[in-house]
């Protein structure tokens, strides 16, 4: 049994930006929590991402994007799982890896005006703290306690403008950490394909 109190970030992290690093170490510091995990999802439910980087290759550039940060950790379980990732397995999982931890799910504004149509959202705030945190160009909707809004710088990037950027020619320098940007360019990442 623990005491930790460890931060959950979920996403698809196509790829892993500069914006899903602000947010895990804001709210790491803002929360005191001892610890921020990125979950990479394996299938989103709402999401088409097909034509994107592999599940091996997102996880492969979270990793490399925490390399250093004693904060930041990154969890496998959803990948492993297969299949859609629904945030209540998630939680369920990670609550039995670290018996005692208490659990915030960490989502920005866009994520959590959804909220409502995720997988059993009744249980889903029963196994976390739900955190939302605001994102350019999407209203924060109201969070009823326990659950928190934490003010964070925001920053303006998405993956899906990675993604374009990538395709049109332009840089990802300094959008994505280095060691993200050099693994982009050498498995030669969203060149073409669809987007959304
Ligand atoms: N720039 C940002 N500022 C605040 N929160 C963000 C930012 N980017 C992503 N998030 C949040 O991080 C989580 C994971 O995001 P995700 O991996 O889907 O990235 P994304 O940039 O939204 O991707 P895409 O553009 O492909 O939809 C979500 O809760 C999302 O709201
Ligand atoms: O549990 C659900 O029903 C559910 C529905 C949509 C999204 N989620 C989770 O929300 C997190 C952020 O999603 P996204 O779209 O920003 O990648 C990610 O961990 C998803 O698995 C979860």
């Amino acid at each position: 049994m623990t005491n930790e109190r460890i931060g959950v970030l979920g996403g698809t992290f196509d790829p892993i930006h500069l914006g899903h690093m602000v947010v895990a170490s804001e709210v790491c510091a803002a929360l005191a929590l001892d610890r921020v995990i990125l979950v990479p999802a394996h299938r989103q439910p709402f999401k088409d991402s097909t034509g994107h980087a592999s599940p091996a290759q997102r996880i492969a550039m979270c990793r490399l994007a925490v390399e250093g940060d004693d904060r930041l950790e990154v969890s496998d379980v959803d990948i492993a799982r297969g299949g859609l990732t629904y945030s209540v397995d998630t939680l369920t999982d990670l609550a039995a890896e670290h018996p005692g931890a208490e659990l915030f799910f960490i989502a920005g504004a866009d994520a959590v005006s959804r909220l409502s149509e995720w997988r059993e959202p009744a249980r889903l705030m029963q196994l976390a703290t739900f955190v939302g945190v605001r994102r350019k160009g999407s209203p924060i909707p109201a969070l009823t306690p326990p659950h928190l809004v934490v003010e964070t710088p925001e920053v303006g990037v998405s993956s899906t403008e990675v993604r374009r950027r990538r395709r049109t020619g332009e840089p990802v320098r300094y959008l994505v950490p280095d060691p993200v940007a050099a693994y982009i360019a050498q498995h030669a990442l969203y060149l073409g394909g669809p987007d959304a």
